[in-house]
């Protein structure tokens, strides 16, 4: 096993479901207590309108002061360093306990430097992460420095919106437009040990659109999937949890392979499949993935199905 890959077991996270929501609105703040998202995102960026970023940013310290999410990861998405709110933000969340801020538009390693120098210089915990959205054409043509600029940096966090925008991509059957970004946000996470989320579907009434896009995103590699509204999160808590079956086999790689190498075997066939140790890594981080959503005391979905 790599480094990498034994990094990422001992702190695999769920981060199936993972949702957006205005800071700006109160009655989202709250409901987000309730909801069975792995993570939230609580926005000071584009959900928020410039007149209200102020209010946005003194109800957000309140609520992450006041507490009361539970096992949901929380993170602060602040406005660009570069516009008005940017250096504010930073200061004002850098303390407040969130479990990661994320910095949006991010172009350069460079950028991811000084989103971590702003940070140190605002007084938050020398180990606070930074996730970072890959939005920008730029973003994507240097996202392997980018991936490996910071140890703090753990998560990227595709935004599809902005890129389709960027690259004048049209919506289209499977995403066409943005598949090879996808793809490349996937490399680089896994090449420097970090986790990818997949970008928002926007058609809140699609739901069979929207439940390919999950499977999609799955299938390409993502861990899990930004989203804008509550009613989506099931179908991401269970596109990105193993499946039954995924489990089932899992246990018996794992048992047959710890059966092999007791009878003194390198080599080892399941249901007359060979088994190799590669096999048993993907079993064992799947095995694990699944342990820690239990853990977090609501099941998996796919599995409870
Ligand atoms: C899109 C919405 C404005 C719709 O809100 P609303 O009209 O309130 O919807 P509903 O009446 O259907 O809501 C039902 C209940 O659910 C709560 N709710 C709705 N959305 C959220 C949410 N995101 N988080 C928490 N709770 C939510 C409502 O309060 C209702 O509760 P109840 O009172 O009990 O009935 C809204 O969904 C919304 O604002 N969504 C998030 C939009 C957002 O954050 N956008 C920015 C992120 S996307 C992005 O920027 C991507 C990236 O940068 C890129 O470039 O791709
Ligand atoms: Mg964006």
């Amino acid at each position: 096993m790599s480094n990498l890959e034994a990094a990422s077991l001992m702190t695999i996270r769920p981060r199936r479901s993972v949702l957006y929501l205005p800071a700006s609105n109160a009655r989202a703040l709250e409901k987000a207590r309730t909801l069975p998202v792995d993570a939230l995102i609580l926005d000071l960026e584009d959900a928020v309108a410039p007149e209200a970023k102020e209010m946005a940013r003194d109800q957000l310290a309140a609520a992450l002061q006041e507490g009361g999410f539970g096992k949901r990861e929380v993170v602060v998405r602040v406005n660009a360093l570069e516009t008005p709110w940017g250096a504010d933000d930073v200061a004002a969340v850098a303390k407040l306990g969130a479990d990661a801020i994320l910095f949006p538009k991010i172009n350069t390693a460079e950028d991811v430097l000084k989103a971590v120098a702003a940070l140190d210089a605002a007084g938050a915990p020398a180990d606070l992460p930074i996730w970072i959205m890959a939005e920008t054409p730029r973003c994507i043509m240097g996202m392997d420095a980018i991936a490996g600029a910071s140890p703090r940096l753990t998560c990227l966090v595709a935004g599809t919106s902005d890129l389709s925008r960027d690259l004048r991509a049209r919506p289209a059957p499977g995403r066409i437009g943005v598949i090879s970004a996808l793809s490349i946000i996937v490399i680089a996470a896994r090449a420097h040990g970090l986790d990818a989320l997949d970008g928002v579907h926007l058609d809140m009434n699609d739901d069979a659109g929207y439940l390919a896009a999950c499977e999609q995103g799955r299938d390409l590699g993502f861990d899990g999937k930004t989203l804008i509204h509550p009613k989506q999160i099931p179908g991401a808590n269970a596109a990105f949890a193993p499946s039954v079956a995924e489990i089932e086999q899992g246990k018996a790689i794992v048992a047959a392979w710890a059966e092999a190498r007791a009878a003194g075997k390198g080599i080892c066939v399941l249901n007359g499949k060979l088994i190799e140790k590669l096999h048993v890594e993907d079993a064992e981080r799947l095995l694990a993935l699944h342990a820690a959503i239990l853990e977090r005391g609501e099941g998996s979905a796919s599995a409870a199905a």
